[in-house]
């Protein structure tokens, strides 16, 4: 299974808009692995998680046939993983291509929610499905159980489980400490892959989202609970310019775990 990861950095980016912190200052100079988009990822070509705006950017820089994408998942509706409005550019009479293939779209009700109403007055070419906690569904390219996040009250967030081809992969932002179903759903799995997030470095206040000593926290229950082998695949990702961490400086956190930290265009083979 191919995993591709089209940006890793949370809301903001970095080098981050507006910003004149000295991350986003060296972040310009340095390029290359510190220059991070919004998160989202790739696998096999044809199941996308997350749609944020710089989907666009995605697809030019790391030349992705969007149009082979066959599934949608959203984690929740915040506008840097759902950004609907480029959804529309699917619609007839912008996109020109042969196939009649249905896009699928699948989250809770809210992401669901904004896209539906914003196409409702297009003829396009997309399926919704509502999606509920725990409850496993089988989409046109793997089978997707999502599992509750720990993010924004105001919505159900959503982590996923995505089985595909034997091997079983656990994505997992934007959170914090995952809520107690989550953790007894995930006993007894076994993973080829964890996909977590470190959003805030060592920021030690930390909301909705994982810190440094949470990742690793996270590593060592997927460990003990037998989830994960010991040398078992771990990649980090979702990094803010606020937790002023340069990608080498991440690398140097994570390696003695042997965590892998994601840069943008990333690829691995699992
Ligand atoms: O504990 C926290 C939580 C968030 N931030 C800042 O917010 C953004 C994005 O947060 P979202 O919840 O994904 O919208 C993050 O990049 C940080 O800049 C924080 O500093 N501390």
């Amino acid at each position: 299974m191919k995993v591709h990861f089209h940006g890793t950095a949370a809301f903001e980016g970095i080098p981050s808009l507006f910003c004149h912190c000295e991350t986003c200052k060296q972040a310009k100079v340095l390029g290359g692995k510190n220059i991070r988009t919004r998160t989202s990822v790739l696998i096999d070509e044809v199941l996308k998680i997350d749609f944020p705006a710089d989907t666009l950017h995605h697809s030019i820089r790391d030349s992705v046939d969007m149009d082979k994408v066959r599934d949608l998942l959203f984690t929740h509706s915040h506008s840097d993983h759902l950004y609907p409005e480029d959804l529309l550019i699917r619609a007839f009479g912008y996109a020109q291509f042969n196939e009649e293939e249905e896009l699928h779209l699948y989250g809770h009700d809210l992401p669901i929610k904004h896209c539906s109403q914003l196409l409702a007055t297009e003829r396009h070419r997309f399926q919704f499905h509502n999606l509920k906690p725990f409850e496993t569904v089988h989409t046109q390219t793997a089978t997707i159980t999502p599992l509750l996040a720990n993010h924004d009250p105001k919505e159900t967030c959503l982590l996923y489980l995505i089985e595909k081809d034997g091997k079983t992969i656990f994505y997992g932002h934007d959170s914090g400490w995952f809520p107690k179903p989550t953790w007894d759903w995930l006993k007894g799995k076994k993973l080829d892959l964890a996909i977590l997030e470190c959003t805030t470095g060592n920021a030690e206040q930390c909301d909705g989202h994982m810190n440094v000593k949470d990742t690793l926290k996270t590593r060592d229950w997927l460990v003990e609970n037998h989830v994960m082998q010991a040398e078992g695949r771990i990649v980090v990702t979702h990094f803010s310019h606020n937790a002023h961490l340069l990608h080498e400086d991440l690398v140097q956190i994570f390696e003695q775990s042997g965590i892998t930290v994601a840069y943008d265009g990333m690829q691995l083979e699992i």
